[in-house]
């Protein structure tokens, strides 16, 4: 549905030309959720706000169902972008206008009559949970409120493509999860294909189908997310990666096994948490098979599309040579694991 071929654009900045996208080709299909992940300066915004020409490219194509939007003329244009909805950042709503003005805009823009405006608005804030809310002014409302209004006025022209612009970096943590909810049931119930650009791993973790990783300007990496995360290639995802599934070690047990010099009682091991191995049964195992003392010091499991992935800290004790075939095991089944160090007590 969406075809982005070889995109380049420059800004000119004091510092002299800036390379902002560097030949960004990606395809995105008919209601997919698709993740755009990287740290800052990489180019995210600039590739969202291409697919809608907000930023014109100096080279490529802007492939949408067929139509390639970087030759049409701008009344072409303007129609073209009524069938692709934006959510900023910061809501981006008009503070004189009320909730039901700001969600009636594009519409009123469009050319739409009162009688066709007012029950659409009712119904799209309606169905972003701000029935009540019509008459209220943005300034009234909770950042998570003015996401929805947000949210009801990307939807007022029926687009079927939503470009999400950080559309949860400014809210609270529980805020986050109902937008991000809420997003998930647009897509499912009306078909809706969401782009949305995030410099959060959870966020690509709990939308996304599938996502691109961009560096520099460029798309590093792509695909499905459970295999970026699970098997990252390029040092942004891997950073990503690092960060959703570390098992949260305490600070101090991670700086003694780190900084104690020779073999103590305990070896600290975290295990990559493998996508669909029993990760219970291995620490049973572990005791059972090499006769270890174990002690499960930290963990962290998270679910990417249904599967699980994570990592797993334990202390173990036992005897050195059972303590290096019980690793060799656990290698053998393909499950990473990483020595730590050592610490002293009694695990
Ligand atoms: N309007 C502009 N004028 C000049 N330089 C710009 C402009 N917009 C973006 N850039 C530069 O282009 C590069 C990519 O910026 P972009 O905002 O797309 O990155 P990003 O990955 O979205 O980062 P962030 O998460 O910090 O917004 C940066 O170096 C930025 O400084």
């Amino acid at each position: 549905m969406i075809r982005l071929r070889n995109l380049v654009k420059t800004f000119s900045t004091a510092k002299g030309a800036e390379r902002a996208l560097d030949g960004v080709s990606l395809e995105i299909s008919k209601g997919e959720r698709f993740g755009i992940i990287g740290r800052s300066g990489a180019g995210k915004t600039t590739l969202l706000r291409t697919i809608n020409l907000l930023e014109r490219p100096e080279q490529g194509s802007v492939e949408i169902d067929g139509s390639d939007l970087t030759r049409l003329d701008e009344p072409a244009l303007a129609l073209a972008r009524r069938d692709i909805g934006m959510v900023f950042q910061n809501f981006g709503l008009l503070s004189r206008r009320t909730v039901a003005g700001n969600v009636a805009l594009p519409l009123e823009l469009a050319g739409h009559s009162r009688a066709d405006i007012v029950p659409r608005v009712r119904s799209l804030l309606a169905r972003v949970g701000l029935k009540d809310k019509e008459e209220a002014w943005p300034s009234q409302l909770s950042g998570g409120q003015k996401q929805r209004v947000g949210i009801a006025r990307a939807l007022a022209t029926s687009p079927k493509l939503l470009l999400c612009d950080e559309a949860t970096s400014a809210l609270d943590p529980e805020t986050t999860t109902q937008i991000l909810e809420l997003l998930r049931e647009l897509n499912e119930e009306l078909g809706l294909t969401i782009v949305f650009v995030t410099h959060e791993g959870d966020v690509v973790r709990r939308l996304a189908d599938q996502v691109a990783v961009m560096e520099g300007g460029r798309i590093v990496e792509q695909g499905r997310v459970f295999d970026i995360f699970t098997r990252p290639l390029s040092k942004t995802a891997r950073s990503f990666a690092a960060e959703l599934g570390a098992s949260p070690i305490p600070e101090a047990l991670r700086f003694e096994a780190k900084s104690r010099s020779g073999l103590g009682a305990a070896t600290l091991i975290t295990l990559a948490v493998p996508d669909e191995s029993a990760h219970e049964a291995l620490v049973s195992e572990l005791v059972r098979r090499f006769e270890l003392n174990v002690d499960v010091v930290a963990g962290r499991i998270e679910h990417i599309q249904g599967r699980r992935w994570g990592s797993l800290s334990l202390l173990a004790s036992g005897e050195p040579e059972r303590m290096g075939a019980a690793i060799h095991f656990l290698r053998e089944r393909r499950i990473g694991v990483e020595v730590l160090g050592h610490v002293a007590g009694d695990a």
